[in-house]
Order: structure tokens, then sequence, then C-alpha cells
């Protein structure tokens, strides 16, 4: 008799959650008594500009996980190694510990872990350890979506078409793993200290499933059916604030549409196209995670369009200091960079703003606030964060015109109008009326620390345009 029968090791990588993750479905089909293992790799994080706030937040779920793997009989084990290079090996000694004949996990799609995961996989089979990656981060699998020839889409809204079109409706979710019997292996003790990369703002978002899953079904009830009204006013909760739980997983993007889709069965005139609005936002992930599959050198530090590299992007430490810090003198800019150090989010429509203003007004190298980003965001979310820098500095695969530059403060009066968001960030403002709050009077920067705008808004507007067009 066989007293240590084959083992399969689930690998959770960014999918920490139980309920609807492909891979954790798939090897408990499989049968074999499962495993689980998280990697952690600090050196990796570091290259990848992980923020402190995103790492803290992954060590909250994580216990979460591990104690949800537990009541079904799961240990969850850690292996702790530097960065990619050394898992192979480390994976490797594991599996043999324990006898285990299978690896599963979730693909991630960025260039450094497609060769990890390539990397263990021709290593590991050596030894006959099968490794089996999924599809798993999006909705629809990456390739999935082609036009007629096959080739893959660049254009936004031909690729939600055809994604609408492809779609199971209603979306499917992968059903629950049963318990199995509780194994003799230990589980580890997870160690915070690794995840404890520098200070970081206090984390508003509860970690665990049953938290994220809640927020979801809050959000659904109370702003789902008015979401396209309300999705731009960052001084109120229209968005869900669920991108921190999908960027690590703890939520999938089916959950999602299927709460989405028992909405839409239950609607009055009017709230499908607030509920389709948001689906989108699930479609602009699916999209960008394709992008990222396909074309790697996103993920290479490299702009979609190449010619945009000739642009005579500015390293300028000084500006790209005032604006990391919210010291532009543009009131909504200097409000939701604030809001980023002081909270690791920022709202969608500031996002954009942020992102314009440093890579037009500025003509700051976008990669520099795409890094910054990363560093601070609880979400930081590779294809998101890349796409979403890459459509403001228009050097992106359907990114906003060249021409088409916000105006920030056009941006504040419409979508603060009536300063509370500013108020909120910039306390140097709070005493200034709903119209001066926007374009403090000149007085305002002799009597406070406040600073004067840093720029022309019209005039950098004119040359960032003038650059480009040079390009054409
Ligand atoms: C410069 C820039 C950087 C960004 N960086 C990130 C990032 O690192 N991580 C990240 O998750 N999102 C990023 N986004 C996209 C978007 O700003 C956030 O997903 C959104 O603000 C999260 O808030 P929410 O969960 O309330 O979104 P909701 O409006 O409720 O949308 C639901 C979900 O859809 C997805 N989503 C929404 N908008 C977008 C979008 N434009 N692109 C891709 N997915 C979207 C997110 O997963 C989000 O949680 C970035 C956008 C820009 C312009």
């Amino acid at each position: 008799m066989n007293h240590n029968p084959s083992h399969t090791l689930i690998w959770f990588r960014s999918d920490l959650r139980i309920h609807d993750n492909t891979a954790l479905q798939a090897a408990s089909v499989l049968g074999n008594p499962l495993i689980a293992c998280f990697a952690i790799t600090p050196e990796q994080w570091r290259e990848h500009d992980m923020s402190a706030i995103k790492a803290q937040f992954i060590y909250n779920n994580l216990l979460c996980l591990q104690q949800q793997l537990l009541d079904k009989g799961i240990p969850l084990k850690i292996v702790t190694v530097a960065d990619f290079k050394q898992l192979p090996a480390a994976l490797l000694s594991l599996c043999q510990s324990c006898n285990v004949t299978h690896i599963f996990a979730n693909a991630e799609y960025g260039f450094n872990e497609k060769q990890r995961d390539a990397e263990c996989q021709s290593q590991l089979s050596a030894s006959a350890i099968e490794c089996h990656f999924f599809h798993d981060q999006t909705v629809l699998a990456p390739g999935t979506v082609t036009k007629a020839d096959g080739s893959p889409y660049q254009v936004f809204t031909p690729f939600s078409k055809q994604w609408r079109r492809q779609l199971p409706w209603p979306p499917g979710i992968a059903p629950r793993i049963k318990t199995q019997a509780r194994l003799p292996i230990e589980p580890d003790p997870i160690d915070k200290q690794h995840f404890y990369l520098a200070p970081a703002p206090p984390i508003r978002w509860p970690a665990g499933e049953a938290a994220a899953y809640k927020q979801l079904t809050a959000f659904a009830d109370a702003s789902l059916r008015c979401y396209q009204q309300r999705r731009d006013i960052p001084s109120i909760e229209g968005t869900s604030s669920l991108s921190p739980y999908l960027a690590i997983g703890v939520l999938s993007p089916r959950q999602c549409l299927k709460v989405a889709y028992q909405a839409l069965q239950n609607i009055s005139a009017g709230e499908d196209k607030e509920i389709q609005c948001w689906i989108n936002e699930l479609i602009w992930r699916d999209f960008y995670i394709h992008i990222l599959d396909l074309f790697p050198r996103v993920s290479q530090h490299q702009a979609f369009k190449a010619k945009t590299e000739k642009l005579p992007w500015r390293y300028d430490k000084k500006d790209f200091q005032r604006w990391c810090t919210g010291q532009t003198g543009i009131p909504i800019v200097d409000a939701a960079m604030r809001q980023l150090l002081e909270t690791g989010w920022m709202h969608n429509r500031l996002r954009m703003v942020t992102a314009m203003f440093l890579s037009k007004n500025l003509l700051i190298d976008w990669r520099w606030g795409e890094r910054f980003f990363m560093q601070h965001l609880i979400d930081g979310y590779l294809a998101s964060n890349n796409g979403g820098w890459q459509w403001s500095a228009s050097t992106g695969t359907d990114a906003v015109p060249y021409f088409r530059v916000f105006n920030p403060v056009v941006q504040g009066q419409r979508f603060d109008a009536d300063g509370e968001f500013i108020r909120r960030f910039v306390p140097e403002l709070r005493h200034l009326d709903n119209r001066e709050i926007h374009q403090p009077p000149l007085d305002l920067f002799s009597q406070t620390d406040y600073p004067a705008p840093m720029v022309d808004l019209g005039l950098s507007r004119q040359l960032a345009i003038q650059h480009f067009k040079a390009l054409d």
C-alpha cells in the first residue's frame, strides 16, 4: 500500500481566493490530495515596484486564504526566495518533500511572469512533475477574442462588441471545491516582515473573500443602477472600489459580471445603460490584459506606438517631485496626488487627469508616472496601469488622440463643481469659494504655502500637440 500518495500543488499568485478559481477547481477535479503554496519574492516585488500598501494587503488576504484552505483540509506552504529566478529550484524541493506530481496555477501575463512559468515548467518536467497553467484573470481568455482573420483587436470598441458576442450569457462561475480529509502536512507560518516593504497608509479595504463579495453586492444594491451618472464624481463613492480585490484576485471578474447579470434581471427604465457602462469597465480590464499578453513590449517599458519614443520627453526631477507630492499649483491635480499618497487609491477620472497633466503639460516621460503609481497604488495592476498610462500619454493602443488634452481646471470645475474633493485633500484651499477653489487668486500664493501653477496650461498644451504633430 502506498502511504504517500501523489499530491497536486496549487500555486496561488494573483488569485487569492478559493471560489471561482479555475486552477484550484481543475486541481480538485484531478482527484489527488491538494497542497497549496504561495511564493514570497521580495526582490522581485521591489523590481516590479510593488507598493508597500499592496504588499500589506496581500499579507492580510493571505492570512484569510490560509484559514479558508485549512477549513477545506488543504495546507498552505510558503516558499520564500529573493526573485523569480530561484523559484524552479525552490518549488522542486517542495514538490520532492511532499511527493507532488502536478502543479496547477493560473496564468499571469507580464513578461517576467511568463518567463518564470516557462522556466518552472521546463525544469520541473525534467523531474516528472507536470505544470498546468489556466486562464483565469479575465472573463474571456487572452487570444480568444479576435477579428475574423484571427488577428487581435487593437481598438477597444470592436473588441468590446466581439467580447459581448462571445460571452456566455448568463456568465458562469466555477463550482465550489470539495473539502478533503485534512492532510498530515503542516501549514507554514507567514512571516509578516517580508510584506512590510516600507511604511504604508492605513488600508480601508477589509481582507478576505467574504469582505470583497460583501462590497460587490453592496455596490450592486446601492450604486450600480446609477453608475454612469455618478462614476466621474470623485467626492462620492460612485464606483465600486473593488480594484484592490480584483488586482490580487480576491474577487474574480466573472463574479462581478454575474452580479451585474443578476442586476440586469430586475431593472427599471434607464437602468440598463448604467449597468452596461460598468460591464464596459470590466471589458476594459480584459482588453488591457489581452494587450499585455499579445504585445509583450508593453510590459518591457516600451510604448505601444513605437514612433512616440521619439518625443522629447523631459526628465526633470524637480518638476516630477512637485507632481508626486501634490504641489503643482493646479488644485484638482494636487488633490488627486494627495489622495493617492494618503489612501493608496485614486479615482479613475483623476488618474486620467493627473497622468495627462504629467505626460502632456509637463511632457515628462509617462514611464516615470506609471512607476510612481505602481509604487503607491493598493490596486497596482500591470495591465491596467500600463494601459491607463499609455492611453493618457497617447502612446498606447486606442489611446486618447494627442490633441485631446484635458484642461485640469475645467475637469475640476466639471467633476468637482463645489470643490468638495479638493477641500478634502488640499486644506490650504478650504476657505476658498466654489469658483476660486479651482483657480486660486494670485494673492493666495504669497499668503500661504500653496504654490502658484507650475506651468501655463494653454502654452504647455500647445507645445505638447506640436511635438506629437511633428511625429506624423
Ligand atoms: C493612468 C491610469 C492608471 C491606472 N492604473 C490602474 C491600476 O494600476 N490598477 C487598476 O486596477 N486599474 C487602474 N486603472 C483603471 C481604473 O482607474 C481603476 O481600475 C478604477 O479607478 C478602480 O476603481 P473601481 O474599482 O471603483 O472601478 P469601477 O469603476 O467600479 O470598475 C470596476 C472594475 O473594472 C476595472 N476597470 C475600471 N476602469 C478600468 C480601466 N480604465 N481600465 C482597466 N480596468 C478598469 C477595475 O478592475 C475596476 O475595479 C488606471 C487608470 C488610469 C487612467
